[in-house]
């Protein structure tokens, strides 16, 4: 079942040089329980659809939507209060640069604390125990805080609370974030680009622990990245975004093995599978051409003009295709000629 259903999505914003259509159609069916990767490069729109979901719009946006459900609740029928509402305790979001998202003039525990659930009945009377002078009752926020950092791999749980975030690596803070998201149990969790600026080895640790949380929790995650090499390895879905329109759309075993859509292909190309690295001289593939800017987006397809399979029709709009959960919106399938 899905979770988060997104049709037809699109997004206009009112610029000075006119409208411009940023998300055109963007389709999007998160599974309840799984890890979706939406996947596709720098400037395509996937911060833009994170947004829209979570009613972030600018007052320059037009945000039009065929279906927008969490779970049963259709979030375009909320007023914005309740919206938030409904999204601040259902969803949680990750950013990239961690740092800069946490308040530099607070230490850690401060932050932890202010995001945690209120206290139960329970916690007062821990709480009023304590104030008694059972002082071998712990408190049941400080064992809530410890948990939570250890469920993020954080073992020197002390330190890293008494730190101010610019004393933490970039990774730390990642997981400090990752924490803060975590403490309301939300039943989805955006993660937008959340091993940027990392060193290769954090970044691995940041999605192993990403994917154990999906394992351990069965929290819903939402994984937006540039990175299809690292995403596609942790992904149950995926769904594959350029400049603004959603191309492809379907489970790992479809992307990998029987992907129809030129642009996927192209991306499944830049990366290696099954242990065959690229040979140290072997030149990586990459798409002929730039990604149009916002103020010139081809009509159609807008991977026309770089795509090898474009033809005359292509400054058509395909409508979108599915076969057994496999979408792509393409005139000229890759399996299908
Ligand atoms: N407020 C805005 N006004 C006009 N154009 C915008 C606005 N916000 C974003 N854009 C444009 O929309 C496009 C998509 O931006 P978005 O930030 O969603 O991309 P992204 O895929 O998340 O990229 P990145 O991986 O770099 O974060 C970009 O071309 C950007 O220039």
């Amino acid at each position: 079942m899905a979770l988060l259903d997104v049709r037809n999505l699109s997004i206009d914003i009112e610029t000075a040089q006119g409208k411009i259509r940023v998300i055109d159609k963007a389709s999007l069916s998160i599974v309840d329980g799984s890890i979706h990767g939406l996947i596709g490069e720098s400037g395509s729109g996937k911060t833009l659809i994170a947004k829209a979901i979570l009613g972030l719009h600018a007052s320059n946006w037009t945000v039009t939507a065929d279906r927008l459900f969490l779970g049963q609740t259709d979030l375009t029928k909320l007023s914005p209060r309740d919206r938030r509402k409904i999204l601040g305790k259902e969803i949680s979001t990750i950013f990239q640069e961690p740092s800069t998202y946490l308040d530099p003039s607070q230490k850690i525990r401060v932050q932890i604390e202010s995001v945690l659930p209120k206290k139960s009945w329970k916690q007062y009377c821990r709480g009023l125990l304590k104030k008694l002078g059972y002082s071998n009752v712990p408190s049941s926020r400080r064992l809530q805080i410890k948990e939570l950092l250890h469920k993020v791999g954080i073992q020197n749980h002390v330190s890293v609370l008494n730190s101010y975030p610019h004393q933490l690596s970039e990774g730390m803070c990642q997981k400090v974030m990752i924490a803060m998201a975590i403490a309301n149990n939300p039943r989805l969790i955006i993660a937008d680009e959340p091993t940027t600026a990392m060193e290769a080895v954090t970044q691995s640790q940041i999605f192993r622990l990403l994917y154990k949380l999906n394992q351990l929790n069965n929290t819903t995650l939402l994984i937006l990245s540039n990175n299809f090499a690292h995403t596609s390895k942790i992904s149950d879905y995926m769904t594959l975004i350029y400049c603004g329109q959603t191309v492809e759309s379907g489970s790992y075993k479809h992307i990998i093995e029987a992907a129809m859509h030129p642009y996927t292909q192209a991306m499944l190309k830049t990366i290696m599978y099954d242990g065959k690295e690229h040979g140290h001289k072997q030149e990586i593939y990459i798409l002929p051409g730039n990604i149009p800017s916002s103020n010139q987006l081809p009509i159609g397809c807008r991977l026309g003009p770089r795509c090898p399979r474009a033809q005359r029709i292509c400054v058509k709009n395909p409508t979108i295709t599915t076969k057994k959960g496999h979408s792509y919106r393409c005139h000229y399938p890759i399996k299908l000629s």
